[in-house]
């Protein structure tokens, strides 16, 4: 991640003395001693800060240095610096500055200050209500709105539109602005040949801190990008263009509809990279294809054909790839026309039987999988990948 986020404002590529000023996220060991009540919070908002895509400038950083360091030690408790120190002296004067703040306030302020960060570069790349053909979000992760629909779409075709720690955060802010959006429905498909093939498997090098803070980072961003898809409020449909693999088939069982072309195959693979199953296929998969079948594709990867995952419930429909485009578009514009309040409630109503069912199956893969994470059979597998030793 600090590659494909943090590089843009990494302190450590940067140039002045203030700008290396080094982030409180990356002391996530001191946030342990945040109290029960809040820690959660406060934690999720040391990790959200690792995920802002704008350098929040010195001044703010100095800001949520003194508010972290206030909110884990109390006041300020180390010798002044010399002048001539100039980072840590301008550390010190904004810790110092806090005087008796309580720990509680510090923690608040910090997690206040971190939401309306996140905010701010969430709406930066919102959908307008009313856009039309309104182009958002990024180079990866292009998102469009018109006619009642909004379209994210995965746009990293060399890389088989593979996502990174970056596009999940994209998603997951493209998901949260069409879910205010004016549109009726939201689409997501791929560019390319492939629709997806999953996971970036290099997001565990990219990700920040020793092994156990990659773990813990990518757990939360993990379970944070399955949230998004359990609470959609409104329809939700696939266009599964190409090849699907892992946690892009997973989620496709949060959907409301998926569309396939008959070029489309889907994978998941984990026992073979040293992982489980996320995404809430180790409860969605079994109730829509049955036991037998979810455990054939969950534990032994077996990769299903287009028609296949249609036989077994986990498509809607199957178009033929010369006309895949034409066929699937007309019939979501005309979807697109249903009441749009109609369509919500309707969705929900559907959904909230199980949601809170969801978020659990969703912890508890999460939890699940960290341990994998920090296993041989999964570091091999990664290895194995990038020195083309393996391929699925
Ligand atoms: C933090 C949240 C964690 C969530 C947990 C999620 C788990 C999963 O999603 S597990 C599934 C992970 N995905 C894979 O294991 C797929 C790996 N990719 C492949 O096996 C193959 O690339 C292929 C079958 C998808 C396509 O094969 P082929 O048509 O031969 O194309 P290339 O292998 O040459 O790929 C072109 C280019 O793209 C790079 N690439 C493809 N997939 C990934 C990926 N998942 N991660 C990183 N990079 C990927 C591939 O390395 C090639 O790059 P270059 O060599 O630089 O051209």
């Amino acid at each position: 991640m600090a590659k494909m986020l943090g590089a843009r404002w990494c302190p450590s590529a940067l140039r002045s003395p203030l700008q290396v000023i080094s982030f409180p996220a990356c002391q996530l060991h001191v946030s342990r001693r945040a109290k029960n009540a809040d820690q959660k919070e406060f934690e999720n908002a040391v990790t959200q800060l690792k995920l802002l895509k704008k350098d929040p400038g010195n001044e703010m950083k100095l800001k949520l240095y003194a508010l972290y360091k206030q909110a884990n030690e109390g006041p300020c408790n180390i010798p002044k610096p010399g002048v001539l120190n100039l980072i840590n002296k301008a550390k010190w004067d904004a810790w110092n500055a806090l005087g008796n703040l309580p720990k509680e306030t510090a923690r608040q302020n910090y997690v206040d200050l971190v939401t309306s960060l996140s905010s701010s570069s969430a709406s930066s790349s919102q959908v307008k209500p009313g856009a039309d053909k309104e182009q958002q979000g990024s180079e990866n992760v292009v998102v469009t709105s018109e006619d009642g629909i909004t379209k994210i779409m995965l746009n990293r075709p060399t890389k088989k539109n593979a996502i990174t720690t970056q596009m999940y955060q994209e998603i997951i802010l493209a998901l949260k602005a069409a879910s205010k959006d004016d549109s009726t429905i939201t689409v997501l498909t791929g560019n390319g040949d492939y629709y997806c093939s999953g996971n970036d498997l290099s997001n565990f090098n990219t990700l920040p801190g020793e092994i156990e803070e990659k773990v813990k980072s990518g757990g939360i961003l993990l379970r944070d990008f399955v949230a998004c898809f359990i609470d959609f409020p409104k329809p939700l449909i696939a266009v599964v263009n190409g090849p699907a693999v892992g946690i892009s088939v997973t989620i496709l069982g949060l959907f409301d509809a998926v569309y396939a072309s008959d070029k489309a195959t889907f994978h998941t693979p984990f026992t073979h990279l040293g992982q489980s199953p996320e995404g809430c296929s180790s409860y969605t998969f079994p109730k829509i294809m049955g036991l037998a079948k979810a455990k054939e594709m969950l534990i032994f990867g077996k990769k299903l054909t287009a028609g296949e995952a249609c036989a077994q419930g986990l498509v809607t429909e199957v178009f033929p790839d010369s006309t895949f485009q034409t066929e699937v578009w007309t019939r979501l514009k005309a979807y697109s026309k249903i009441p749009p309040n109609a369509g919500r409630i309707s969705k929900q109503i559907i959904r909230n039987w199980e949601k809170e069912k969801l978020h659990a199956v969703n912890a508890e893969e999460v939890r699940v999988l960290q341990e994998r994470w920090q296993s041989e059979e999964f570091l091999n597998a990664v290895m194995n990948f990038f020195s083309k030793r393996a391929k699925l």
